[in-house]
Formats: C-alpha cells, structure tokens, sequence
C-alpha cells in the first residue's frame, strides 16, 4: 500500500471523481457513510451519549456536517458546533443546509466555549489535509479546550492542527490529541511515526472506493506493508526440495554472559525455515548452544568469551553477524575480515553494528545488499541524532542510498530501507515485543529468509520484518503483550510463516 503527501490526496479525490464521474459532495457522502459505519460498529447509540462535531470552513467541517446527519438519522444524540469564518467549502455549504433542524448548531466563540464532559464522545472535524498553517487564535484556543476536557475525541482524516506528511513548523501550536483517527484510502506518514502516537491514537483507515490507477502512478518514496500483500509473500516448498535448496546460512553470536542472544537467533533461522544452520560461537557457549538448539551444527572460537576467528566462508549462502557479539577488538577484527571477504548476503544486528558505528570507515566496505538491522538507538550510532522522526526517515534514505544496503530500522512500524531509496513500513507486531532478544529472533529469521536463494534481498527482509511482527501478534494473543518473551516469538514463526505462505 502507498502512502500519499496531502498535496497527492487532493490530487487522488479530484482523480476519483473524475474516474468514476462522480461530484465532490458524492464523494463527502461516501466518506461521511464509511465513517458513519465505523461509528455504529463502535459506539451504540444508547451508550454514545451526547456526541458533538466540531465543524472547520473547509471540507473536513463538510465532512463532519454529513456525519452529523447520518448519526442523527441512526438515532445519535448530536450537537454541532461551527468555526466561523468568512467562507466556506461548497460541499459545507451543501451539508450545512441538509442538516436537519433537530440538530442543535452553535458557532464557537472564545468567551464561550463548549462544556464538554470528561469522557464525552467529541468528533474532531476542524481540519485535515487541508491545514496550510499552525493553528492560532480561536480555532486554537478550542483545539487547548478540547485537549483539557479528557474527552474521547475521533479525529476525521487527521487530528486538527496536525500535518499529514511532515513536521509541525511550530512546535508550540496545539494539536487535538485524539482517542482514534479516520483516515481516509490510505495511511499517512504521520500516523506511523512515535512523535505524533499522543495525538494520533488508535487510527483506522477507511475505504472510501478511491481510484486504484492514481494510486498505482503516484510517485512515493512511502509504503505500508500489510499481511496481504502479495510481494511479500513466501513461496511453497517445492516437492523434491531437500536441506540445501533452502539454503546453508552461518550466524555468528554470542560472548560469555550473552548466550542467550545466540540460542534464540539460531532459534530464529532454523523456524525461518533454513536448510542448514552452522553458528560460529565463542568456547564459553558450546554446552548451553549444543543443548538448546541441537538442529544446528556448532563452530567454537578459539576464545571462551568473544569471537575472534572467522571461519571459512565456502559452506555458506547467507552470514549473519552481531546478536550477543560484544566488541571486542578481535571481534571488530573478524568483522572487517568479513567485510572484506564475504561474496553471500550478510546480515548485520546489535553490537556488530555498534561496531560499525564506533568505527565508521568499516561502512565502506558494506558489499551491496547488506541488510543491517539496527534500532533507533543503534541506527543514530551509525549516523547522527536526529531533530525528530521526520529527519530520521531522511537520514535513513540518505544512508541506504549512499551505501546500497537494506536497513531494517526497528520500531513499532520498523521501516525497511532498500537501496533505491524506497521506505517500507511494517504494519505487524505490537508493544509486547518490547522485551529482550526480540532483535536477535528478528536476526535469525532474516538470515534465514536471505540463505534462502528464491528470494531477493528486499523481499527476504521485507517478508522476515512481517512475520517477525506476526508471530509476536500470535504469540501476543496467547500470552498477552506483557506476558511475551522472545522465546515465544522464535515458537510462532513457523504458523506466521505459515500465514504467509502461498
Ligand atoms: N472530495 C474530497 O476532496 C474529499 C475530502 N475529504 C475531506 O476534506 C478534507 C480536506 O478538505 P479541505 O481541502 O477543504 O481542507 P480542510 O477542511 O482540512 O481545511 C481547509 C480550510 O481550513 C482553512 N485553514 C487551513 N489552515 C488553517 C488554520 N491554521 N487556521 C484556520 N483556518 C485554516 C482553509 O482556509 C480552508 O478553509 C480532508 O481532510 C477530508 O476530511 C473527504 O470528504 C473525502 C473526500
Ligand atoms: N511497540 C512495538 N510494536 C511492534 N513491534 C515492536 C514494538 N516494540 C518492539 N518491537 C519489535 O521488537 C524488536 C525489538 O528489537 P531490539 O530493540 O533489537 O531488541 P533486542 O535488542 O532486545 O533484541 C524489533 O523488531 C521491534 O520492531
Ligand atoms: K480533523
């Protein structure tokens, strides 16, 4: 799925009705009927109490003049209250007048704002892609009401006051901090980053028949990837496969006192489905790894506590390299060998790339395609701090361009990089995963997934991203999010893989 700026939403109506010859207040109508639906599967009438729509001057009031009078007809309790202004969209002006008289509108003045009960239902439809400044003045000094009054606020297309696709040029304007937001055919940029999570809440994105052929021609950096989608999918075993058409992969891991990051990593690759899995592990680990993943063959380091040797490299068809490493400096040694020798896909996570950071001239040597998997804290390692999400997507796609390599950066939408520049942001996974090794299991299934020869780069990380957060939405609901530890995630790839299997 694509995700749009505001400038090609607009442009994404217009071609709607044009497509499907149909007007703009057709289309405000489709669009108040999704969200009127949403609002009948969510909050009974009975139970919604008193419900107010605040309304702006432009299509997102017209949008909430609409929906006004479809809860109205469904039997909601509703009260509209108006931002005045000198002019008003056509289409307000059209919901305005077939709003029924029952419904009781006010205009919003700054003396006189509306009472609004903690908890009361408020449907927020002031502004959305159509914000061309920071809120001030009145329109303001409602949005700080509003915000104070604890009421559970649906948000139509965008929280008020909030950009779709970038940052907010004053940081000191408010924005409505909505309980859920509506969006509209697609997700926007700004509903996927943690800056705007207070703001945004819980969002859904509502299908309101917008033309497929635009969508297909927008030129986007941005996607949204999604279960469903079919380029991402894992293709069946073939009958008369056998250990090595799946590929020989070799994960370098661990140091004394983080074994735990190996095990699970192998773990990891071996539900991934790979053929065969050899880990190259350092003297202290060989009882506990031989023990707990007897599937995988085990190389010992001539050190007990880190590596410092690579081994030969002819067996394999994909390294990884990183989960519980430490830094050693035999163990940066091993690898700039690497670095410099491998000719298969490499796979780069955790203290490996602290390495990396702590000694930027290896980057150099990154053989195209790499895929790197770095969280917030370990991706700023490799490049610099960034003023705010918006600015760490541009330092992401300044860096996998510039070095040609796949970042899987980690987060609750993890955004893969590719080379070309395009940004995939995942839609799988939940807070549960929050809890250590989640990384490592994310590691060892990539790894897996890249040992695999059926499948390119972005697709094996791409598809590695998705059912690493499904597995962990699976095991989340039998364990609850808090209840959820890594090990859990390792046992329910297989069924997410399963899942995506075609
Ligand atoms: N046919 C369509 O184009 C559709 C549009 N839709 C709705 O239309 C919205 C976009 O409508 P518009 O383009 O009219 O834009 P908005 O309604 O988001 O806002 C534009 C209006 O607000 C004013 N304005 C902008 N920034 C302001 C500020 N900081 N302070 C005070 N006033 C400000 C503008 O002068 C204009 O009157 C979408 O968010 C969505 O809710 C939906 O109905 C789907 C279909
Ligand atoms: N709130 C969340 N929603 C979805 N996925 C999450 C969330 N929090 C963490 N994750 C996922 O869990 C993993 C955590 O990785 P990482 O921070 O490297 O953990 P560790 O170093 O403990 O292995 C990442 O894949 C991340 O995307
Ligand atoms: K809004």
């Amino acid at each position: 799925m694509k995700i749009l700026t505001a400038a090609q939403t607009h442009q994404l109506d217009q071609a709607t009705m044009q497509a499907q010859n149909i007007t703009s207040t057709e289309l405000m109508e489709r669009a108040a009927g999704a969200l009127a639906e949403w609002f009948y599967g969510e909050f009974h009438s009975n139970e919604a109490g008193e419900i107010l729509v605040l309304c702006g001057p432009g299509n997102n009031g017209g949008d909430g003049l609409a929906l006004a009078r479809l809860l109205h007809a469904a039997g909601y309790a509703v009260r509209v209250a108006l931002l005045p202004t000198e002019k008003q969209s056509a289409d307000w002006q059209h919901n305005r007048q077939h709003l029924p008289a029952a419904v009781p509108v006010a205009e919003l003045a700054a003396g006189a704002l509306p009472a609004i009960a903690p908890g009361a239902l408020v449907i927020d439809a002031l502004f959305g892609t159509g914000l061309a400044r920071p809120l001030a003045g009145l329109a303001a000094a409602v949005v700080a009401h509003l915000n104070q009054a604890r009421a559970h606020v649906v948000a139509v297309d965008l929280p008020s006051g909030l950009l779709a696709d970038g940052p907010q040029p004053d940081p000191g304007a408010p924005v409505v901090r909505a309980s859920y937001t509506l969006g509209f055919g697609l997700p926007k940029l700004a509903f996927l980053l943690p800056q705007n999570a207070d703001y945004v809440g819980e969002w859904h994105v509502l299908d309101i028949g917008l033309d497929q052929d635009f969508i297909d021609q927008a030129a986007t950096p941005w996607h949204f990837t999604q279960l469903a989608d079919a380029n991402v999918a894992l293709p069946r075993r073939g009958r008369f496969g056998y250990k090595n058409t799946f590929g020989h992969a070799l994960l370098l891991a661990g140091s004394r006192g983080k074994m735990g990051a190996a095990v699970l990593s192998a773990g990891a690759c071996l539900r991934g489905g790979v053929g065969l899995l050899t880990a190259h592990i350092p003297g202290v680990g060989y009882d506990v790894f031989q023990t707990t993943r007897p599937e995988a063959m085990c190389l010992t380091d001539a050190q007990a506590d880190f590596v410092s040797e690579l081994p030969d490299l002819g067996p394999y068809q994909a390294v990884g390299i990183g989960p519980g490493l430490g830094q050693a400096d035999a163990t940066r040694a091993v690898l700039e060998e690497l670095l410099r020798t491998a000719k298969v896909p490499l796979v780069i996570d955790a203290d490996a790339l602290n390495l990396l950071g702590a000694h930027r001239e290896l980057l150099e040597l990154l053989p195209e395609n790499t895929v790197l998997t770095p969280h917030i804290g370990e991706f700023t390692r490799l490049t610099e701090k960034a003023h705010d999400d918006y600015h760490r997507l541009d330092l992401l796609r300044a860096f996998i361009q510039k070095h040609r390599c796949v970042v899987v950066l980690k987060g609750a939408y993890t955004a893969v990089g590719a080379p070309d520049g395009q940004v995939y942001f995942n839609s799988t996974g939940n807070p549960g995963m929050g809890t250590g090794g989640s990384g490592d299991v994310l590691t060892g299934l990539v790894l897996a997934l890249r040992a695999d020869q059926r499948l390119g780069p972005l697709h094996a990380t791409r598809l590695a991203v998705l059912a690493h957060g499904h597995a962990g939405d699976l095991a989340a609901a039998e364990t609850g999010e808090a209840g959820l530890i890594a090990g859990d995630l390792v046992a329910h790839i297989g069924p997410a893989l399963q899942a995506l299997t075609v």
